[in-house]
């Protein structure tokens, strides 16, 4: 089978989503692909129950459609879901669903890009040919989980905060968590929620803010330099936390804003997870040096029993696994080489939606841009 189009697309999420709205707004013709059987995987299949919007309503809302008048300030997951849903059958976005993109490259004779996707129904190879190509595949394509010395001899559960729904079946269990970003600190809350002996692992420094501090800081981003918004939010979160050192937490040097936008760091933006450490509900803990059938020995030398591991240690992408020719977009980490406002767009008509680091608000202007430059390169050929 081969399909011809104008814009090939490559996942089904909210990035691969308002591109295709964006596209049809203006009339040009597109095909999304998605490896999952259904759009927004991640929410609706890799996600746990009380995830909520971190960011106010104002900030995730996507174009030319907001939030029903009585959305919450904080959406739920569920909310997010059914306004996606919505989103998608209001914009006439129809991803293809089960199919796994194995490869993309540039014809240079063609001048066009040759897509290939196994379709999981068929079993078949499909090829999908068009002018432009936007990867959409996203920041958490895959899960990552960290080599760790003696982790195949571990006797207990296993997981990646992905998979992890509730703490409803892990009470009374010594559970240990792995990574305090985003996932693992509201994971280790939920567990020590549901009755669990939650234990978190830190390593790396790391900013914690609440979601008011957040949603003040971006409203300040908007008249203010990053370097002066951070240094509000170090001193509230001060003010808030006091000195986190003696918990395990260090401050990172450079401000939460600036790390965000540089490196993949998000701040930890806290629902009560700090309370609890600071009452003792939940253990912190250094690096794993190893793990035994039962036991996980850390760098301080102790050794503790564990049930249970969840591996909250984050994502990585995919896109050097089966773009062939990246137009120069992409680093070995299958990240855009070039930084924001620069990184959407590369050579040959490709381009790339939700790579910018900045959440379902960089995810909006990525895809208005991407639309926006294909319909004005078609206008160009065809006046020409
Ligand atoms: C738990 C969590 C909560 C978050 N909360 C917020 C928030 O509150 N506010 C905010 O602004 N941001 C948030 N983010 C960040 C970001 O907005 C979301 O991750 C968002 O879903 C990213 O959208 P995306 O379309 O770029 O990627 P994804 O949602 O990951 O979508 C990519 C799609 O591509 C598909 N795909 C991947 N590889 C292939 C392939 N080879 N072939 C075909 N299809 C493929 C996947 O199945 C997936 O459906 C959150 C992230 C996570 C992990
Ligand atoms: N409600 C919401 O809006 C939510 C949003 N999110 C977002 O989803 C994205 C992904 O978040 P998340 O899943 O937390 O992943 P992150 O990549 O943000 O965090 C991964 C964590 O794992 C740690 N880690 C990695 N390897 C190791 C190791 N070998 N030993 C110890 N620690 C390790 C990292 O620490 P180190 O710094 O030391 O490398 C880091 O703390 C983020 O942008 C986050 O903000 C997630 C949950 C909820
Ligand atoms: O939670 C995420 O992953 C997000 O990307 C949301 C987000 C975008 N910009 C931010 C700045 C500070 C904290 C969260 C975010």
């Amino acid at each position: 089978m081969k399909q011809e189009t104008v814009v090939v697309i490559i996942g089904a999420g909210p990035a691969g989503v308002v591109t295709s709205a964006c596209l049809n707004l203006l009339s040009v013709p597109n095909v999304v692909l998605e490896r999952e059987d259904c759009s927004a995987s991640l929410w609706k299949k890799r996600s746990y129950d009380r995830l909520k919007l971190h960011l106010a309503k104002q900030f995730c809302e996507l174009p030319y459609m907001p939030f029903p008048s009585d959305a919450p300030t904080f959406v739920t997951k569920n909310g997010f879901i059914q306004y996606l849903d919505n989103y998608i059958s209001h914009f006439n976005v129809n991803p293809l669903h089960r199919r796994i993109v194995e490869s993309a490259s540039f014809d240079v004779r063609l001048g066009k890009w040759l897509v290939g996707a196994k379709n999981m129904l068929s079993n078949e190879v499909e090829e999908y040919v068009g002018s432009f190509l936007v990867v959409a595949t996203g920041e958490n394509s895959e899960c990552f989980i960290p080599e760790v010395s003696g982790l195949d001899s571990f006797k207990g559960k296993k997981l990646h905060s992905s998979q992890y729904k509730s703490g409803k079946n892990f009470s009374d269990k010594d559970v240990l968590v792995v990574g305090c970003g985003n996932s693992g600190m509201e994971i280790a809350y939920d567990l020590s929620n549901w009755g669990a002996q939650a234990s978190i692992v830190t390593r790396n420094p790391v900013h914690v803010l609440t979601k008011e501090m957040v949603q003040l800081g971006m409203t300040l981003l908007k008249f203010m330099p990053c370097d002066y918004v951070d240094n509000v939010m170090m001193m509230l979160s001060k003010l808030k936390y006091g000195d986190l050192s003696v918990y395990g937490f260090r401050r990172p040097a450079k401000g939460p804003f600036y790390q965000k936008r540089a490196t993949s760091q998000t701040p930890v933006i806290d629902v009560g997870t700090i309370d609890k450490i600071k009452n003792g509900d939940i253990q912190v803990l250094p690096s794993i040096t190893k793990v035994t059938e039962d036991m996980v020995e850390f760098q301080d030398r102790r050794v503790n029993h564990f049930d249970v591991v969840i591996f909250a240690t984050g994502y990585k992408s995919t896109v050097q696994k089966w773009l062939k020719d990246d137009g120069g977009l992409f680093n070995e980490d299958g990240m855009p080489k070039k930084s924001t406002p620069n990184h959407w767009k590369g050579e040959n008509g490709i381009y790339c939606a939700g790579f910018s680091r900045a959440g379902l608000l960089g995810i909006s202007n990525d895809a208005k841009n991407i639309a926006n430059d294909v319909y004005r390169i078609l206008c160009e050929k065809r006046s020409t």
